[in-house]
């Protein structure tokens, strides 16, 4: 038996259909993400299939009373992709759209992520497909409980620790603490991050992801000889990735020109004040009809000159479709997987600077490391303390993918890919197989 790596990674079995990059979705987009590191892995090429192939998927079946008496079935899925580095850790989304494809590559981009930034974490997410807006609040409450349950299985403060995601909030992981908590006799505040402050949730968590965009885009600005301010910066998504990194960037004399969400875009050339959006947002539901902004029509978002481009609402944004109009210089991804690889090379091709979501969004799983560390020593940092570790994190990780890729003369987002995946290969080596 040979104990030398072999330059190429032994595969002899076919994927299975899911698993297949014919298979396409955001599952077949992080499969060509791979496939372009890969050259770049050395040895450790040899692993690299095990990047295309999930640790493990969970299919639940949800079932739920709801209020008018019947009972609803919903598909939920909790897959960890990976926990060569540590226990898996990633968010739990509610959405219609929510697939296994989908859940599958969210889970490998935390893998990537966390390692990235050099978190002690594998990958993992979860979902179920509902469109939350149609129940009420106590049939979401029942769905997240039993879902917790049916996950049980899986996760645990030591194995994998989910966090809020789209359409998910610090209520929803109270209930998700709650849930498994009582399923397993003991209160457990790190089976999951992002937790109201008053239940062992981290200061600063909520704006994390959206500071993280901001001190990364503020350095990819530097390192390019942007000015932030007066910046012009367009938004997509208003929910708390987005409207944290508006609010932050508006709060160091950016300019926020556009902002679209699912109620549709407004734009307005003297600047949308992101606190006045908000409030606005909070009492009519809708950011359409905000005062001093026009309505522009969904798609002429894309069409909007600006300094910066925050996609943060969700994947496949960016495509070979739309990347050719867009007027940014730098684009930071709050959203995972906003960009395909087709956008990617017509970007490159532009000049435009993209700031990889496998980077930009990293704060929102930083802080909650902090917080399972806090919950774990029962030890409480403040605000300030939190702000300031998970700009140094930040700011480290950007310097060292920069340097990288100068070096290789690659983009950013390969950058990342390549000392991810090498943090998590040089792992999966050391772990060897068993038996
Ligand atoms: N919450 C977190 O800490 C993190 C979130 N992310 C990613 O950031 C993105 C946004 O997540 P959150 O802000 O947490 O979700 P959220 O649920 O708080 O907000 C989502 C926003 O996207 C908008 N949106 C939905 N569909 C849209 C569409 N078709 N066009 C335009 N806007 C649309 C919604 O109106 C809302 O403003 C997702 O890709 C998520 O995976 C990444 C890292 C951490
Ligand atoms: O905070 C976390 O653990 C994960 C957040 C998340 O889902 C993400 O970074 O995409």
């Amino acid at each position: 038996m040979t104990t030398e790596p072999q330059p190429a990674s032994a595969a002899p079995h076919p994927l299975p259909s899911y698993l297949d990059p014919q298979h396409l979705g955001p599952w077949g987009i992080f499969l060509e993400q791979v496939e372009r590191v890969t050259p770049y892995l050395g040895k450790l090429a040899y692993w690299a299939e095990t990047l295309k192939r999930p640790k493990r998927i969970l299919i639940v079946d949800v079932p739920i009373h709801l209020d008018d008496g019947t009972v609803a079935h919903f598909e939920g899925y909790r897959v960890q992709h990976n926990t060569s580095r540590g226990p898996a850790k990633g968010g739990v989304r509610y959405h219609q759209d929510v697939t296994l494809s989908e859940v599958m590559a969210l889970s490998a981009w935390m893998t990537v992520k966390n390692a990235a930034v050099n978190l002690p974490y594998g990958g993992g997410k979860g979902g179920i497909r509902i469109d939350p807006r149609n129940y009420s609040q106590g049939e979401i409450e029942r769905l997240t409980r039993r879902y917790t349950t049916e996950i049980g299985l899986i996760i645990g403060p030591e194995k994998d620790i989910p966090a809020p995601d789209v359409n998910t909030n610090p209520n929803i992981m109270a209930w998700m603490m709650d849930t498994y908590s009582m399923n397993t006799g003991k209160t457990s505040t790190g089976v999951v991050t992002g937790k109201p402050v008053s239940l062992g949730g981290s200061l600063g968590r909520s704006d994390a992801t959206g500071r993280g965009v901001f001190v990364t885009g503020a350095q990819a600005m530097q390192k390019l000889g942007i000015p932030l301010e007066g910046a012009r910066v367009a938004v997509q998504g208003f929910g708390n990735v987005g409207n944290a990194a508006a609010r932050i960037f508006h709060d160091h004399g950016a300019k926020i020109v556009a902002i679209q969400d699912v109620s549709g875009t407004v734009y307005s050339d003297a600047g949308i004040d992101p606190y006045r959006a908000l409030e606005h947002l909070k009492a009519t539901g809708s950011i359409l009809g905000l005062d001093g902004s026009e309505q522009l029509e969904r798609d002429q978002f894309w069409d909007v000159t600006c300094e910066v481009l925050i996609p943060a609402a969700l994947e496949n944004q960016l495509t070979e479709t739309n990347a050719g109009r867009i007027r940014a210089r730098v684009i930071v991804e709050g959203a995972n997987g906003p960009t395909t690889p087709a956008a990617d090379d017509i970007l490159r091709e532009q000049g435009v600077t993209v700031v990889p979501d496998v980077l930009a969004n990293a704060g929102g799983v930083t802080v909650s490391y902090f917080e399972w560390v806090q919950d774990f020593s029962s030890f409480f940092w403040t605000e300030d303390e939190i702000n300031a570790r998970l700009e140094r994190i930040m700011r480290e990780a950007f310097d060292s993918l920069w340097d990288v890729a100068e070096r290789h003369k690659v983009t950013l987002r390969t950058a990342a890919y390549i000392v991810a995946c090498t943090r998590v290969l040089e792992a999966r080596a050391l772990r060897g197989l068993y038996p």
